[in-house]
């Protein structure tokens, strides 16, 4: 499929389809929006963002922790919803969103001007790699004790429910399935 076709054929092949659109990776927490946007960005010669970093730099706080426990997450919502419009209107990025960017529909009105690919990854692997990094950057995953690994998996499968038909708006789908 298209996902497919994006993620093999060379930089030279993929750049006149793109024709300077951005890309948005979407797709749960640890999927590796930002690691490998970044890697995409290197490879077409495209500017990569992070939407969490750039929320981080106008709200003015450095971590996304801290403006969930300083405001709140719909506060966070909100300053989301305003980078990704700012985003909108610029050409060959990638960017890498937040793993709940894709519950607001006003978000998708700006991501549609580009190529959304969701970037789908099993929960297991998912929690997986965000216990191995700990989960104080991830606000909704953080716990005091216990298992991490654990937790994180229950609170992913919860999202995941919620989220996946969202998610499943993408324009492709690359299952990272066999990397994990
Ligand atoms: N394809 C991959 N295979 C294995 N580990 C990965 C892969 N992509 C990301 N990771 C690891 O998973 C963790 C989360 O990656 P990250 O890029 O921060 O995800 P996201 O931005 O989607 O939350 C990081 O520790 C990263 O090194
Ligand atoms: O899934 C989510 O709701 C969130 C994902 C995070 O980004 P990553 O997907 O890059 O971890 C960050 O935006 C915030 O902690 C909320
Ligand atoms: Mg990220």
């Amino acid at each position: 499929d298209n996902a497919m076709v994006f993620a093999f054929q060379k930089a030279e092949d993929v750049l006149p389809y793109l024709n300077d659109r951005c890309v948005y990776l979407v797709g749960m927490m640890g999927s590796g929006k930002t690691t490998v946007g970044k890697i995409i960005a290197e490879v077409l010669g495209y500017s990569f963002f992070d939407s969490d970093k750039l929320v981080e730099q106008s709200v003015g706080i450095p971590s996304v922790a801290e403006i969930f426990q300083v405001h709140s997450e719909a506060f966070f919502r909100d300053n989301e919803s305003e980078v990704l419009r700012d985003l909108s209107s610029m050409h060959r990025l990638i960017v890498a969103t937040g793993g709940g960017a894709v519950i607001r529909p006003i978000n998708w009105s700006y991501m549609r001007k580009g190529l959304t690919i969701w970037l789908d990854v099993p929960l297991d692997a998912l929690a997986r790699r965000i216990a191995a990094v700990g989960t104080a950057s991830r606000p909704l995953l953080h716990q005091e004790s216990g298992d991490p690994y654990a937790k994180a998996y229950a609170k992913l499968t919860a999202l995941f429910e919620q989220r996946m038909d969202s998610y499943a708006n993408a324009d492709a789908r690359v299952s990272l399935e066999i990397f994990t």
